[in-house]
């Protein structure tokens, strides 16, 4: 698992480890230009004419002592300060010193089109406000030059919380971390600025965990070869038996995704209550699951409410529709369900009126809602959520006691506890019609098998990202459907299993 820290959580671990561990600033600086140096040779970077720039704080400071072993290694380097001297940081002076004493050119203004790499060492962590004047025009200039880019620890210009673009910002090919990525290059726009991204050791210490109120991490491929575990010696008793509410008179579609989904994730049974009109599609579609058909007006409460003792999981949302049909469902699983709920899509609409009833449930749940349905939730607005994603999506979920996954580009997951999760697996071709219902269907399946709410959401996150990942290398982006997602999760779970 990687862990990922924002700017301020950066700047507290700098000062922990030069304050109580008494490294000094110097000597991480030196590593910290060390390792982009190592970079641009390991990587090959064209190093026929190299410009630094630097901005007046410590991001500067490490541009001009990168510059300072380019130029020892007898590449041709300038360096161009943007910075006001009158904010230089007392390690900025002391490394222009050094690096005028060994003879390091500084320019200004110089034409960028005799460069063949530009490093990027104008802001930091310490970004605190909109780019403007000056610093923006040369940015932009930089966007447009020929020559290969590296960013010093982040872009410039990129929020290190958010990765939002604070005016404007460094595109960068490649971008060098210290210590840890930074929530800003996680999150978009940030990622795409941040080209490729190294994390390098420059010895600062990993702080006690109490120290932050939350951590933020990434569960990746590797975790996922961790923790899937299946017993040889199962039957389908073992891995679990869902119960699927889903699908209205128009939208089989939903439910078939969903279910064939849980069925793919290794489920052992599957049963799903829906419309009495989905009754000539849904077996011929899906033979392998069990249905329960309810007419317009009903909701069959005795079989629905054998089901829901037969169950080990129930989900309820994908397709259901928010009419009082759908609303009354919801109601009697609230009221009824013993068991760990996945709430997704209508199901999520439909809980504004029911929050007494979530908030009496007894059991796991775990709900999937979209920005504009966390909107919806939570009262904040997607642009809120875009400021604090960590903070919000923690929040919402402590608020109802539940596990949230809050679906985005990069979706967060969280349970209200102390460790939050960035999903850094897929791609933009999953935005399309369905790709949730399949996502509702493997955290059903991965839940009935056993793993814990927040493990079975990061896994099955995850999952589904890859999916989307091995459908994208087969199919593209433009062609791939949510259908898609569905074959390729058997295909990442044999592979990892
Ligand atoms: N020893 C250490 O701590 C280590 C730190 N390390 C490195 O230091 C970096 C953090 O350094 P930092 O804290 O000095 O902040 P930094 O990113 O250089 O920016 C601050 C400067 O930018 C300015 N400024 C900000 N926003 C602006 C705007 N919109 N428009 C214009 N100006 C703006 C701000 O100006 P001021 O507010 O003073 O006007 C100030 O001068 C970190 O990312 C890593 O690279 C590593 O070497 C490891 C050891
Ligand atoms: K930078």
């Amino acid at each position: 698992m990687r862990e990922f820290v924002s700017g301020t959580q950066m700047k507290q671990l700098d000062r922990y480890t030069i304050q109580e561990i008494g490294i000094p600033s110097l000597v991480l600086m030196e590593r910290a230009a060390r390792s982009v140096y190592d970079t641009m040779i390991k990587e090959r970077l064209p190093l026929k004419k190299v410009l630094v720039l630097c901005g007046s704080g410590n991001n500067g400071a490490d541009g001009v002592a990168l510059a300072r072993m380019l130029h020892l290694s007898n590449i041709s380097v300038d360096v161009e300060i943007l910075g006001n001297p009158s904010h230089f940081t007392t390690e900025m002076k002391q490394q222009i010193e050094i690096a005028k004493k060994y003879q390091v050119a500084f320019v200004k203004n110089k034409s960028l089109s005799e460069y063949t790499t530009i490093v990027d060492a104008i802001f930091g962590v310490g970004l605190d406000r909109e780019v403007g004047g000056g610093y923006k025009e040369k940015i932009k200039e930089i966007n447009q030059a020929d020559a290969k880019v590296v960013a010093v620890d982040i872009p410039s210009g990129i929020d290190s919380a958010t990765g939002k673009v604070l005016g404007c910002a460094v595109c960068a090919d490649w971008t060098v971390s210290f210590a840890y990525e930074k929530l800003g290059t996680v999150f978009y726009e940030g990622a795409e600025y941040a080209g490729n991204v190294r994390v390098a050791d420059i010895g600062i210490v990993k702080m006690p965990e109490i120290c932050f109120p939350i951590s933020t991490y990434t569960f990746e491929e590797k975790d996922l070869k961790e923790k899937l575990f299946r017993r040889e010696s199962g039957n389908k008793g073992t891995f679990g038996k869902v119960l699927l509410i889903a699908g209205n008179e128009m939208t089989s579609g939903a439910a078939l995704l969903s279910a064939s989904s849980a069925l793919h994730t290794g489920v052992g049974m599957v049963k799903v209550h829906t419309r009495k009109e989905n009754r000539a599609i849904l077996p011929v579609q899906l033979p392998e699951a069990m249905y329960c058909f309810y007419g317009k007006k009903e909701i069959k409460s005795e079989a629905l409410a054998e089901s829901l003792e037969w169950a080990d999981v129930v989900g309820i949302g994908p397709g259901l529709g928010t009419n009082k049909q759908a609303e009354a469902l919801l109601e009697f699983v609230l009221k009824y369900s013993k068991r760990p709920l996945v709430i997704d899509a209508d199901g999520l609409n439909l809980l504004k009126s029911k929050l007494d009833l979530l908030e009496k449930y007894e059991y796991p749940v775990i709900m999937t809602p979209h920005l504009g349905e966390f909107s919806r939730l939570s009262g904040l607005s997607i642009k809120d959520w875009k400021q604090q994603p960590i903070e919000l999506t923690n929040e919402l979920a402590h608020r109802y006691n539940v596990t949230l996954v809050c679906k985005d580009a990069r979706t967060v997951i969280a349970d209200g506890g102390q460790n939050v999760y960035v999903n850094t697996t897929g791609n933009s071709g999953m935005a399309t019609a369905g790709s949730g219902d399949v996502l509702t269907g493997i955290l059903l399946g991965l839940l009935a098998q056993g793993y814990a709410p927040l493990d079975a959401a990061v896994m099955g996150v995850c999952v589904h990202g890859l999916a989307g990942d091995e459908a994208a290398k087969e199919k593209g982006k433009y062609a791939m459907v949510a259908g898609d997602l569905i074959t390729y999760t058997g295909d990442v779970l044999k592979k990892r299993g």
